[in-house]
């Protein structure tokens, strides 16, 4: 059963783009049209598309619409590294990037634009089979654990990995949407995800789609790890080095921790796009410091259902916000790809260098 989203996350339109506005969600679903490189920049940077695989496909169609309006070399190469500059952590953007530029340089400049929009359809079409082939070898692990005890198989998530993250199903979500669609019980926990809450996205997502589960706060999931609670953490992620050691959302490495303590298994879910075999290990990987107004400030709807946002702690106050933390390869116990399960640090056997792999 094919996994269809409920409102496409990114699609052509004409000679632009809309996407779904994740900067508006949980409280409203709203679409936005990208019509220009500027505006595609915008969205990754500002987070209206977000999550590791639908940031590379926006990059891609960025290029195209960039190339729509001039496809010379200077035009090709400023929209290569206007894109690559949005975002650091997320290797998927740099993927999908080097991909346009390994297509797009050696052609004529008349035949870029085409030829780019191809390219950018051809990433989102990948990118939903991967997906539904992520979902297909992860629901291996949820039905091994439904085998083992009664009542739903309780699996703990963390930030956004569904399928507003990509254009398909998902990576750690996808998982669960294949057992729920096969009757497999499943219960999902959430953990809200300081600073930026994509929690409430997961949340919003499985509300959606039928699928029980309960927001925790980030800081509840130890407590319900040593309490026996979970029987799989599963999360997305943004790069993984060729060591296996991951980044992803801060806040995954202290589950990882937690989980190993309390003989839980740790999954990422991760498609090719997000491996990184040039990257040596966690140390080598760019964490993204943001803003300091995403803990300052918190966003919602006030008593009378309007958007609003609320200063929480004074502008001056001194912040950290890194966006990412590294997983440490000994606390994986595996990497859920599009073909199959590598222990962490194993992935060249499913992803031989041979083939092209960076
Ligand atoms: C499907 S990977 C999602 C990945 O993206 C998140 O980052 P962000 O919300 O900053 O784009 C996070 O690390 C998730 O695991």
């Amino acid at each position: 059963m094919h996994f269809i989203q409920p409102i496409p996350t990114i699609r052509r339109d004409g000679d632009g783009v809309v996407i779904l506005d994740q900067t508006c969600l949980p409280q409203r679903t709203e679409t936005r049209c990208l019509a220009t490189l500027a505006e595609v920049a915008t969205a990754i940077r500002d987070m209206q598309v977000r999550g590791a695989p639908l940031i590379g496909a926006t990059a891609a169609y960025g290029v195209a619409i960039a190339l729509t309006r001039d496809a010379g070399d200077d035009a090709l190469e400023h929209a290569l590294h206007t894109l690559a500059a949005t975002r650091p952590t997320a290797v998927n953007l740099h993927w999908a990037l080097g991909r346009m530029g390994a297509r797009l340089l050696p052609l004529a400049p008349g035949a870029r634009a085409e030829a780019a929009w191809l390219e950018a359809e051809a990433i989102r079409l990948e990118d939903q089979e991967t997906c539904a082939a992520i979902g297909t070898h992860g629901l291996a692990l949820i039905e091994s654990v439904a085998a083992r005890r009664p009542g739903p198989a309780r699996v703990m998530t963390h930030c956004n990995a569904g399928w507003v993250a990509t254009c398909g199903a998902g990576t750690a979500l996808a998982p669960v949407y294949a057992a729920h669609a096969r009757g497999i019980a499943v219960r999902v926990l959430v953990s809200e995800t300081r600073p930026r809450n994509q929690g409430l996205l997961t949340a919003w997502e499985l509300r959606e789609a039928g699928v029980p589960h309960a927001l925790i706060a980030d800081n509840a999931a130890g407590l319900l790890l040593a309490r026996g609670e979970v029987d799989l953490v599963i999360t997305g992620a943004d790069r993984v080095a060729a060591n296996g050691d991951t980044a992803n959302k801060v806040g995954t490495c202290l589950k990882a921790l937690a989980a190993r303590d309390a003989g839980v298994p740790f999954y990422i879910a991760a498609p090719f796009s997000t491996l990184d075999f040039a990257c040596p290990d966690g140390g080598a990987i760019p964490i993204e410091d943001r803003a300091a107004d995403e803990l300052l400030c918190v966003a919602g709807l006030d008593a009378n259902g309007q958007p609003a946002t609320l200063r929480q702690a004074p502008a001056d106050t001194q912040v950290l916000n890194p966006a990412f933390d590294v997983t440490p390869a000994r606390l994986i116990d595996g990497i859920i790809t599009e073909r199959g399960i590598a222990a962490a640090g194993a992935l060249r056997e499913l992803f031989p260098a041979e083939e092209g792999a960076r």
